[in-house]
Order: structure tokens, then sequence, then C-alpha cells
């Protein structure tokens, strides 16, 4: 029985070992190495600015932290967030540094993994590293290529026409003939509406009319993250071995994960098979992944790389479409003149009912600054984070040269870059115009380098569809009372929902 005892004391010491280089000393030394060199920052062991951090999210302001930060330190410094400790940088030189020059130095953080990787998995774009991420990009690359894009033209403009029916006979079914008063959160609205157009486009039209499978993507994307964010934030999902404990949030995600598997390999066997057929007028992303799959291993994507790729889609580009489509809004409705100039050009362009098509949309040029300009003010995706994998050097905007050391995180800040007023004026301004010139390294909403946003161009093309069409209908008017706070998690949604009347013009 002596030898179990020794074995039992060997594992305690090994345990504790972990959780003190995870973390005391691995945090450490990199605040050290950081400070050695000149970084600006500051260092609080074992709950870092956690805290500080949660204390202005609950106070409803959780940019002011980060304002504070760049405000007292600048373009550059170092904190930690709990026990992992990171560089933070938003000077555009770094910034091109991480994702550009050296990527090959930096892969996703460990904080992605655990927060997407938990669903996701770790075999498709948004989360795979080195080989297995430029196999999958280049195979998957030519999905997104303009031809293939135009023929969802057609799916996107028949979902949003569904919506806005729904409302218009809202608000003119009514007994009395007065006019009804449609009062909708448009972040939920538009959270459903990019849901259904991502899922039609990635699966097809069977998906869409099956409600018990629509609430089962819906409820893995949506509640599920909730989960996984909330874990991240209480710092339960982020210390190793209690982010194994079974605790009721762990059993509601893995049961979540369960069902999306299920449901979504029994969708792509149907389509496998010739069961189903796509819902857009030339293939849908599921066509376009199927024919990159197969059993040669350079040039297919595996079952398992299939299956994930496309919940993938599902999961990358819905929420952060919704957020730009709701936050354009709100800033539409605080800038009538914005928003005048932009209905003239729309009625200019589109005829009532008319059907949408790639010509009619090239002629929207006010209406591509006006999603540019949110996307700047309101970044869908307020920051990146990064782990260094090898030694490297980086030289920022100053000429100041920082040797990154292997292990440390980075923390690329979108909001600050596009709110910095080296780079913009009146940064909190929101002014389509200023995009008549060009802002290369300043103005990163859809990142860049070789892990830049493969699904820009169905988003922007997706969000002027819906704009267009939803801006040629309707006016808004904001409920007084709420509060308009982002949140600062993956996306930056609004925390409170965004309350608004419907009315039509
Ligand atoms: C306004 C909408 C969108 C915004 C602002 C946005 C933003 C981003 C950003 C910032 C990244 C880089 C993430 C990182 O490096 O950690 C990214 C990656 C990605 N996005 Fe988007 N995205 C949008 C819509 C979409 C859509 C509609 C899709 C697919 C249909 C999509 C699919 C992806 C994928 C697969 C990646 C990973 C690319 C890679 O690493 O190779 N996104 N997106």
């Amino acid at each position: 029985m002596m030898w179990f005892c020794y074995v039992k004391i060997v594992a305690l010491l090994y345990l504790i070992y972990r959780l003190l280089k995870f973390w005391i000393f691995k945090p450490w030394r990199i605040h050290k190495d950081l400070s050695a060199q000149g970084i600006p920052g500051q260092y609080t062991p074992i709950i870092g600015e956690a805290f500080v951090i949660r204390r202005a999210i609950l106070a409803d302001d959780p940019m002011s932290y980060n304002i504070e930060m760049t405000k007292k330190f600048g373009s550059y410094y170092h904190v930690s967030f709990g026990p992992i400790a990171r560089l933070v940088i938003s000077d555009p030189s770094l910034i091109r540094g991480v994702l550009k020059t050296n990527a090959y130095a930096y892969h996703k953080s460990i904080l992605m993994e655990l927060i997407l990787g938990i669903l996701l998995g770790s075999k498709n774009l948004l989360m795979a590293e080195d080989n297995i991420h430029a196999q999958h990009r280049r195979l998957i690359a030519p999905t997104f290529q303009h031809q293939n894009l135009n023929s969802m033209i057609s799916l996107m403009f028949e979902i949003t026409s569904n919506l806005l029916n729904k409302w218009s006979m809202i608000i003119n079914n009514n007994k009395n003939n007065e006019v009804y008063q449609l009062i909708v959160d448009i972040h939920k609205e538009m959270t459903s509406l990019t849901l259904d157009i991502v899922t039609g486009c990635v699966f097809g039209s069977e998906v869409m009319k099956d409600q018990h499978v629509r609430e089962i993507i819906s409820r893995a994307v949506t509640k599920t993250f909730a989960d996984v964010e909330e874990r991240t934030f209480n710092l339960i999902g982020i210390i190793p071995i209690v982010n194994r404990l079974p605790l009721s949030s762990k059993r509601r995600i893995d049961k979540s994960k369960k069902d999306v598997r299920q449901a979504v390999e029994h969708i792509i066997e149907e389509r496998k098979k010739g069961f189903t057929k796509t819902a857009c007028k030339g293939p849908d992303l599921l066509d376009l992944l199927l024919s990159a799959h197969g059993n040669d291993k350079t040039s297919k994507l595996s079952d398992e790389e299939l299956f994930e790729e496309a919940l993938t889609f599902v999961v990358a580009g819905h929420e952060t479409t919704a957020t730009l489509m709701t936050w354009t809004l709100y800033n539409l409705v605080n800038n009538p003149d914005i928003c005048h100039r932009l209905e003239a050009e729309i009625d200019s362009v589109l005829n009532d009912n008319e059907e949408i098509t790639a010509s009619t949309l090239s002629l929207l040029a006010y209406t591509e600054l006006v999603l540019k300009e949110s996307l700047r003010l309101h970044q869908p995706a307020p920051s990146l984070v990064r782990t260094t994998i090898e030694d490297n050097t980086l030289i920022a905007s100053d000429g100041k040269h920082i040797h990154i050391k292997k292990g440390t995180d980075i923390l690329i800040n979108l909001f600050s870059l596009h709110h910095s007023e080296k780079y913009w004026d009146e940064p909190f301004k929101f002014d389509p115009s200023r995009f008549d010139e060009r802002h290369v390294d300043t103005y990163l909403p859809f990142s860049t380098g070789p892990r830049s946003c493969i699904g820009q161009n169905f988003a922007m093309l997706e969000a002027k569809i819906m704009l267009a069409m939803i801006i040629k209908r309707f006016r808004f008017e904001i409920i007084p009372g709420q509060k308009h706070v982002p949140e600062i998690t993956i996306t930056m949604r609004p925390k409170y929902g965004m309350w608004m009347k419907v009315l039509p013009r």
C-alpha cells in the first residue's frame, strides 16, 4: 500500500506545481521580461485585471477600462487577465507584425480555445494552426469567390423579405384600422435574420424548414456561447482541472455539443446521398465544402473537418453580422442627416419589391460607406488574441524594438485602434464620408494577413442587402430610457438589446 501513497503524493505535488506555474511563475516571468525592456504596464499577481474589468462591466461602462489604460500607458502595455499575462497593442505597426509579417510566430490564444474551441473543435479555419490551417484556407477560399456569393443573393433577398413582410403584417394587421405600434429588440431580430441567412446559405432550405434542427443549431450558437463566455469571465472555464468538473454549465455545454453534432452530421449525410439540395441559385456553402471533401488528405476535407467547417461558418457568420446591423441602425437613428442621404440613395436605386441583383448592389456606394463607418465605430470583434509560439521581434511605430518571448499572450485592441485621435478626426463621431480616402493598417474590422476574415465579402454583401431592403421600407425610433451598453466578449453586441419602434416609410 505504501507505493500507492507515494503515487498520490507525487500526483499531488505535480498538480501543485502545474497550478503554481500557471498562476504565478509564468505570468511573473512574462511581466518581468516586458518591464525590463521598458514596456509600460502593471502586474497584479493571481487575479490580474479580471476584477477591475468585471467592475467596469458591472457598472455598464466596459470600454472605460480600455480607454483609461490606453490613456495611461499608450498604444502598447502589459497587464494580466486573471493569471494570463499579456501585451496589449493598438499600435498599427505592432499589429501588422503580429498578424502579417511575423504571423508564423503566433497561434490563437488558449482563451480562444477555451471559448470557441469548446464547441467548434480544432480542425476548422477559426481554430486550426499551421499546415492544417493553410490547407483548409486554400481549399475553402474559392468558396467565397464573387460568382459563388452572387448566386446566394436571391436567398438573402427572400429571407430578408420574409422578416420585413412579417413586420408590415403586424403593423397593418389591426382590427380598428389603427396603425399598430411595432416595438422590437432590433438585435434579436437581426440575430435571427442573420442566423437564418447563414444557415440557409450553408445548409439549404430543408434545414430552414425543420424547426427542431433550427432550434438545436440556434441554441448551440447562442445560449451555449453565453454559458461559455460566462464561465470565462468568472474564471471557471479557464482554470485547469476546474474547467473539467461536471458543473451544470459544463453539462449543458456538453449536451448542446452532442445535439448539434448529431444534427449537422445528419444534414451532411443527407446531402451526400443527394436527398437534399441547395436553396441558392447555385451551389450553397455545403455543396462547395463537399466538393473539397474526400479521402485524399492534402486536397480534400475529412468528415470531421467538414462538420467543423460547416458549423464554423454559422458561428463566425451570424452574430458578427447581426451586431454590425444593430449598431448601423442605431447610428442612423442618431444621425438623421446621414439617414436621409442613405434613404435617397436607396430610393433612387431600388424599386418597390423588385429583386436585388449584383448590379443594383454595385450602385449602393453610400450604403457601403455607412456600413464601413459602423464597422469602425462599433467593430463587432473588439479585440483579437494570440499566443507567441516562438521568440520574435516586433517594431512599433515609434521605432521601439520589442522582443516577444515564446508563451507571451498578445491582445490586439481593435477598439483603441479604431478610436485613436492619432488616426481618426473626431473618432467618436459617426461620419461615413471619412472613407472617401483609404485607411490602410488603421482600419481592421475583418483583421488582416493569413488569418483575416474569410467571410468578409459574404458579410458585406449580406449586410448591404439587408440594410437597403430595411431602409427602403422602414424608419426607426429608439425607445427612450434604455442603456446602450456594448458587451466586450467575442462580439460587441448590445448587452441589454436595442429596443426600437419600427415605422413604415
Ligand atoms: C460583419 C461581419 C464579420 C466580422 C466583423 C468578422 C470579423 C472577423 C475577424 C476580426 C476575424 C479574425 C479572427 C481572429 O483572428 O481571431 C474573422 C475570422 C473569420 N471569419 Fe469573420 N467576420 C464577419 C463575418 C463572417 C462571416 C459571414 C463568415 C462566414 C460565413 C465569417 C467567417 C470567418 C472565418 C471562417 C474566420 C477564420 C479565418 C481564418 O482564420 O482563416 N466571418 N472574422
